[in-house]
């Protein structure tokens, strides 16, 4: 079978990234080396979930913390929202008000790449925006964060052009 330059997305991933265990905020990904703005972190395939099996299975276990917003598009061709979950990396990034790292969804390729948004110096921890409305108390922030209406918040990101 012969594949055609379309059928196949070159996966990238910084190397000199690492998965520091026991952070305030859980596990976390963080610099060895510093990463240049622009460069790609990792392109992370997705699986997509239904709205239906979001709703009966995943949003009453833990992974309901891991899904990112997916559009999804209703028979009359109406956009809305579903959920997705993010293989690799792409689920360890934690949430910071100042993140260093943007991501961008390719709907048709169902990736996400990340990609630094400025200089990160060794030793930083790579971190995403969640958006406003947190689940869980922000370890970054001293007061407490008020709780948000239970809607995981990884779509929210403000550098999200699709
Ligand atoms: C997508 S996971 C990120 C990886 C996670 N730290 C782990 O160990 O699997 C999202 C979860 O990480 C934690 N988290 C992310 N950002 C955080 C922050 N700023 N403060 C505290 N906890 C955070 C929360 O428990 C959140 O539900």
């Amino acid at each position: 079978m012969t594949e055609s330059a379309q059928d196949q997305i070159p996966l990238r991933r910084a190397c000199h990234v690492v998965l520091r265990l026991n952070t305030p905020k859980g596990r976390g990904v963080f610099a060895e080396r510093d990463i240049v703005a622009g460069e790609v972190i990792e392109t992370c395939p997705v699986l997509i979930l239904s709205p239906e099996e979001n709703k009966t299975y995943i949003e009453k276990t833990e992974l309901y913390h891991y899904t990112y917003n997916w559009p999804d598009y209703l028979a009359d061709g109406t956009q809305t929202m579903t959920q997705a979950i993010v293989f690799g990396l792409g689920s360890m990034f934690n949430h910071s008000n100042n993140q260093n790292v943007g991501w961008e969804r390719n709907v048709e390729q169902m990736i996400i790449t990340y990609r630094a948004v400025r200089d990160i110096p060794r030793g930083e921890e790579l971190c995403i925006s969640y958006g406003s409305r947190l689940t869980f108390i922000d370890s970054d922030r001293r007061e407490a964060t008020p709780e948000g209406d239970g809607i995981e918040q990884l779509n929210q990101i403000e550098l999200d052009s699709n």
